[in-house]
C-alpha cells in the first residue's frame, strides 16, 4: 500500500507529500487497506471457530482499533488503559482477553465489571487475587492460565517471553497443579488456557511446538475433569522488515499447525496478533534538518527521534529508510539520527541512502507496530500526529501534541 509513482511515495491513493504539507512532520501514516488485507489473510487461514484478539499494545490508536473491531476482531489487552481504549473503540468485550504479570485489583475489577472473555492469569498469587476480587463483586471470573511452555521462539532476547527465565506465565511443570487448585475456587470459572512465547517470529514452528506441549497438558487435565472452552495461542507472527533477509511467515501453515495440535479438543481458538496486522501498514515520515560530517562519519539529522520510534535504539531493529521523493541524487553512507541528547538516538547506522537535501523528507518503513505506542515525551518533545489513509483520502486520527499538552497535569 506504500508505493512510488513517478518517484514520489504514495500511501494507497494519497501522495504522502500532501500529508506532510498539511499535517507537518514527524508524522505516522497508516494504511487502512493494509490493515484490512492483513486481517483477512489471517482470518481466512483458520477454518475452526476462532477470535482474532488484536494485540492493541502494537498500535492502540482508537481509529486503528475500530478498524479491526468493525472487521469482527476482539482485543488482547494488558492494562486498564488498553481496556478503556478497546471499549471506546467499540470492541465487543466478550472478545477481549487480558494478559500481564502485574494486574492490580482495580484493573481486575474493571475487567470483571465489563465482562470480558477471560483473564489470563500469570501466577498463583494472581489466581487467589482474582478469586478475591470476583468474590467482592459477587461474580465468577473466567480465567485461563498463561502457561510458559519453555520453548525458544528464536527471536530477539528482549521480545522472547516463553522461556523459563522470562517473567511471563506460570511454569509449565506447575500449571497442572494450579489448574486443579483453580477448579476448587468458588469465584473462578476455569475457562481456557493461553501461551505467548514471543514476538517477530519469522518461523512459527516454535508456536507449533508450544501448542503440542500445551495440548498434552490439556489432555492430562481433561482426565481430571477440567473443561477447556478456549485455547489462546498468543501472537508473535512476524513481518518482513528487511526485504533482503526476511521472509514472511506462512500464516496458512501456522493456522494448520495450530488446528492440528488442538484437533482433539472442542475449543474456540483465540489468536492475539499485533505486529502481523499493523507493522507494515505504517510509516514514519520525517524531515531532514541538517547534514553533518564528523571526521569520517556522515550524519543525516532528522526531526524524528528515538522518542518517536524507539525500536532501532532499543533492539537495534532494522527499518528500511528511503526518501519520500526520489531525485536520483548520488547515494551517501551515513548514520540517520534524531535530535535527542543520547548517543543511542539513531534510526540506522552506516546506511546507504540516496542523498536527501535539507528540508526534504525521508520515510521510515514498517513503523505501524510498536511505533507510536512506544513513543514518549523525552526531551520535552510533543509526540507526532497519526494519520489514517483509506483509498484516496486521509484523516488525522491523532493530533500532534502541543506545548500545552506537554505540561498537562503539572503543578508549579
Ligand atoms: C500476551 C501477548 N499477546 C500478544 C502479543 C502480540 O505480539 P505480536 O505483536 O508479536 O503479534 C504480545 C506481544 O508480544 C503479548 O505479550
Ligand atoms: N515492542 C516490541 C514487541 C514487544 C512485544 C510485547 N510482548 C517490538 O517493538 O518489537
Amino acid at each position: 500500500m506504500f508505493e512510488y509513482k513517478n518517484n514520489e511515495l504514495y500511501a494507497e491513493g494519497v501522495r504522502v507529500k500532501n500529508i506532510v504539507d498539511n499535517v507537518g512532520s514527524p508524522v505516522y501514516v497508516y494504511s487502512k487497506g493494509h490493515f484490512k488485507a492483513q486481517f483477512e489473510k489471517f482470518n481466512k487461514a483458520f477454518s475452526r471457530e476462532h477470535v482474532i484478539a488484536f494485540a492493541i499494545k502494537s498500535n492502540s490508536n482508537l481509529a486503528v482499533i475500530k478498524t479491526f473491531a468493525s472487521l469482527g476482531a476482539g482485543a488482547d489487552i494488558v492494562s486498564k488503559g488498553e481496556l478503556f481504549r478497546a471499549i471506546k473503540a467499540g470492541v465487543d468485550t466478550s472478545k477481549i482477553v487480558f494478559s500481564g504479570v502485574a494486574k492490580r485489583d482495580d484493573e481486575i475489577e474493571y475487567a470483571l465489571e465489563n465482562d470480558i472473555m477471560m483473564i489470563n492469569v500469570e501466577s498463583e498469587d494472581e489466581l487467589y487475587n482474582v478469586n478475591r476480587v470476583a468474590e467482592k463483586l459477587n461474580k465468577k471470573a473466567r480465567i485461563a492460565f498463561r502457561v510458559n511452555p519453555d520453548v525458544d521462539p528464536k527471536t530477539h532476547p528482549y521480545i522472547s517471553t516463553g522461556l523459563k527465565k522470562n517473567k511471563f506465565g506460570v511454569p509449565y511443570e506447575e500449571a497442572y497443579d494450579l489448574y486443579l487448585k483453580a477448579k476448587e475456587l468458588k469465584n473462578i470459572d476455569v475457562y481456557g488456557i493461553q501461551f505467548h512465547i514471543g514476538s517477530q517470529l519469522l518461523d512459527t514452528t516454535p508456536i507449533y511446538d508450544a501448542s503440542v506441549r500445551v495440548a498434552d497438558l490439556m489432555r492430562r487435565l481433561t482426565d481430571k475433569g477440567v473443561e477447556f472452552r478456549v485455547v489462546d495461542v498468543g501472537g508473535g507472527v512476524g513481518i518482513v522488515y528487511d526485504e533482503k533477509t526476511d521472509k514472511e511467515p506462512d500464516v496458512n501453515l501456522y493456522a494448520r499447525q495450530i488446528e492440528e495440535a488442538f484437533r482433539d479438543f472442542d475449543v474456540k481458538l483465540v489468536l492475539e496478533p499485533g505486529r502481523f496486522l499493523v507493522g507494515n501498514g505504517g510509516i514514519l515520515v520525517s524531515k531532514v534538518i541538517y547534514h553533518k560530517t564528523n571526521g569520517q562519519k556522515n550524519f543525516l539529522i532528522i526531526d524524528a527521534g528515538m522518542n518517536d520510534l524507539l525500536r532501532p535504539s532499543l533492539y537495534k531493529a532494522y527499518h528500511k529508510i528511503a526518501p519520500m521523493k526520489k531525485t536520483g541524487s548520488k547515494a551517501i553512507k551515513c548514520d540517520i539520527v534524531g535530535p535527542i541528547c543520547e548517543t543511542g538516538d539513531f534510526f540506522a547506522r552506516d546506511y546507504e541512502i540516496e542523498d536527501v537535501p535539507n528540508g526534504n523528507f525521508i520515510v521510515v518503513f514498517s513503523a505501524g507496530a510498536y511505533g507510536f505506542t512506544m513513543a514518549s515525551n523525552y526531551n520535552s518533545r510533543p509526540r507526532p500526529a497519526e494519520v489514517l489513509v483509506s483509498g484516496d483520502s486521509y484523516r488525522v486520527v491523532r493530533e500532534r501534541e502541543s506545548l500545552e499538552d506537554l505540561i498537562k497535569g503539572e503543578i508549579l
